[in-house]
Parts: structure tokens; sequence; C-alpha cells
């Protein structure tokens, strides 16, 4: 069976993980939670570094534990990522890339020259780690994970101890693991704009339990998970390019239901791009509004109403055609709207994030 089926239960005082997972076999995986949800024990026992007593893993159709095996850390064929990157100070680049190296089979699925292109540091392969910036450190920890030729590659939080510009530096070639690996990635998470822009399938963790497990546009268009996501609630679409305009700078994206004007990203027509539309930036009319600043505005119709946190506040899921979107709205003005399920409305979109 392909993907990975992770079960595990593991009682410590204070904190159950109990989960049954089934994940896909490519593709970025987030584990999305609070601190303490138990996202890094879940990495851990799907490492070997933590044994979960009955717990069972496979990846891709290779028992890496049951009640009959137990396949230890070293015996398991992944790339580890952790937060800060740990590189042999006395190796250059290339030296710390080619340690461990002779362990990996021949039938290696991402070289090493392979792993240095995607995470384009082949002009640092002569530095030493103390000359490379807290960015560069991190890509070239993850091209030594993949350098490996795991069958998995485990991220936790890989750009948490990094400031808000390298960040941005790394983040486009994050965005090349969801496309251009065949081996699924898992990674931690609890970033909501980190997890829209690179994740492809959630699991969202709360109090050692998943809440939530599934593909990424679907399970953020759930009204269960955004009353947790607080102001980060919203949806993400996939979308094309489809028009650009020169004079305002803008770009018309389209996706299933509809298209949007967006802040030109320099994207090339045809480019696929995700788009980012945060709950508190869709508002709700029954007539279409043209005479205002906003520029989105499109026919849309209610799907579901739910309660928020806040009495005053609810939850609205709409479809644009086959698309979701998530409203959030007073009580007042639903009821003042007469909304419910079926009905036919137009939702200006205030603001539209473009994240990839
Ligand atoms: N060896 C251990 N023994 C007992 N409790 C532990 C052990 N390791 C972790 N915990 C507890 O398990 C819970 C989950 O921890 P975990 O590190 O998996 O959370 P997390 O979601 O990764 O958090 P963060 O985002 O802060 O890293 C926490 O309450 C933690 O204190």
């Amino acid at each position: 069976m392909a993907g990975i089926q992770a079960r595990f239960h593991i009682d410590w005082p204070g904190f159950t993980l109990d989960v049954d997972l089934d994940l896909p076999a490519r593709g970025v995986t987030a584990l999305f939670g609070h601190s303490g949800s138990g996202k890094t024990t879940l990495l851990r026992c799907i490492a070997g570094l933590e044994r979960a007593p009955h717990g069972q893993l496979r990846v891709n159709g290779e028992v890496w534990q049951d009640d009959s095996h137990w396949l230890p850390t070293h015996k398991r064929p992944l790339g580890y990522v952790f937060q800060e990157a740990s590189l042999f100070p006395h190796l250059t680049v290339l030296g710390n890339l080619r340690y461990g190296l002779k362990r990996t089979n021949a039938a290696a699925r991402v070289s090493l020259d392979q792993a240095i292109a995607l995470l384009g540091i082949a002009h640092l392969l002569d530095r030493q780690p103390e000359h490379l910036s807290g960015g560069e450190r991190q890509r070239v920890s993850i091209a030594r994970a993949l350098a490996l030729s795991p069958r998995i590659l485990l991220m936790d939080e890989p750009l948490a101890a990094l400031d808000l510009q390298r960040k941005q530096e790394i983040l486009p070639y994050l965005e090349r693991l969801h496309s251009e690996l065949d081996i699924p990635v898992l990674y931690v998470s609890h970033a909501p704009d980190e997890v829209a822009r690179l994740a492809d399938f959630i699991v969202a963790l709360e109090g050692g339990r998943a809440l939530a497990c599934g593909p990424l546009g679907e399970t953020l268009a759930r009204l269960d998970l955004p009353i947790r996501l607080g102001e980060d609630a919203g949806v993400v679409l996939d979308a094309v390019v489809a028009e650009r305009d020169a004079t305002w700078h803008l770009a018309r994206v389209t996706f299933p239901g509809g298209s949007l004007w967006v802040r030109d990203g320099g994207h090339a027509l045809g480019s696929a791009v995700r788009v980012r539309i945060l709950a508190r930036d869709v508002s709700v009319a029954l007539h279409p509004v043209f005479d205002t600043s906003i520029l989105n505005c499109l026919p849309a119709t209610v799907d579901q109403l739910a309660p928020d946190d806040h009495p005053a506040l609810m939850l609205l899921r709409l479809k644009l055609g086959d698309s979701p979107l998530i409203a959030r709205l007073t009580h007042r003005s639903a009821a003042g709207l007469g909304l419910a399920p079926g009905q036919q409305v137009w939702v200006q979109i205030k603001a539209v994030a473009l994240i990839g």
C-alpha cells in the first residue's frame, strides 16, 4: 500500500498521543498545531526516536514498526531536518553533503547533484559552514538530508530559527519540494502562512489527536477548523495566471469557479499559483456592489453556517463554483441578510494574497 500508515498511542503523565493516520506517498504533509499538540512527538515516533508500544508504521508498503518488527532509527531510510542546522564546522559544505553517503544504496532516488540543484547551493560547496547565512545553512542541511536518498523527509520547523528575511530567502526552495520530490515530506509547523504556502496535505493536531487530516484546500475550508485558527482562518485556492494588467500592476488569476484580481507577482501567463483568502477579508451582499474600492466582487452560493468562538460572530462557508470560501460575519449581519444554505449572494473580497 502506497503512502504512510501511522498508528501510535503513547501515554505520558499530562500528555497522550493517539493518532491513526493515512498520509500521501508524495507531496508535503504539514503537521500543524499549537505548541504542545504533539507534532514533534509524532515525528519522533516515525523516525523511531520514540517507541510507542503496539504502534504501527508502514512507509510505502514497508513495515518499519508493528508488533513483530522494530526498525531502529539508523536503519530507517529517512532524512531529518531540525530547527537549527547542525553542520560539521570542520567540513566544507561539500564535505558535509558527502558525509554519510556511503551508507546509501545505489538506487539513490535523489542524488547528491539533484539535491544541490534543488536547494540552489552549487556556489557554496567550498565554503565552511561559519561563512554561510542562517538560510544557506538550512538549505545545506536539507540538501544533506536529501542526498541520503531518503524514502521520507521529516522537517521539524525548519524555518523557526530564521528571521523574516532569511525565511523569505529559503521559502522558494522549500516550495520546490512539493513539486519536484517524489518522496513524502512531513513538515512540522505552527505558522499558518507557511502551511498555506507549502503544504499539499494537512494534519491538524490538538492535544495529541488529529483534529483533521486531508488535502489542504478542503481541510482549511472545513468549518470546525477556523474556529481554532482564529484570525488565520481562510481558504487556499489553486489558480492559474490568466491575464496581466501592466497599467495597474495587477494580474487576474482563475480558479474552478471564478477569477480574481491580485497584485501582479511577476508570474508568467499560465503559471500555477496559490491564493489565500482570509475569512475576515470576505463580506457578503445580496446584490452586486461595483461602486466600491473593492476589486473583487463575485457571485456565490451559501453552503453552510456555523458558530464562531465569539457569540457575536459566525462562520459562513460559500461556494464560488466548485471552490470553497469562508467568511466571518456577525450574527446580526447574517440575520439581517436572512442567510440560509442554497441562497445566491455576492461576495466582496477585500484582500487576496498570492502565495506561490
Ligand atoms: N519524553 C517525554 N516525556 C513526557 N512528556 C513529554 C516527553 N516529550 C514531550 N512530552 C510532552 O508531550 C507534549 C507534546 O510535545 P511535542 O514536543 O510533541 O509538542 P509540539 O506540538 O511539537 O510542540 P512545539 O510546537 O512547542 O514544539 C508536551 O506537553 C510535552 O511536554
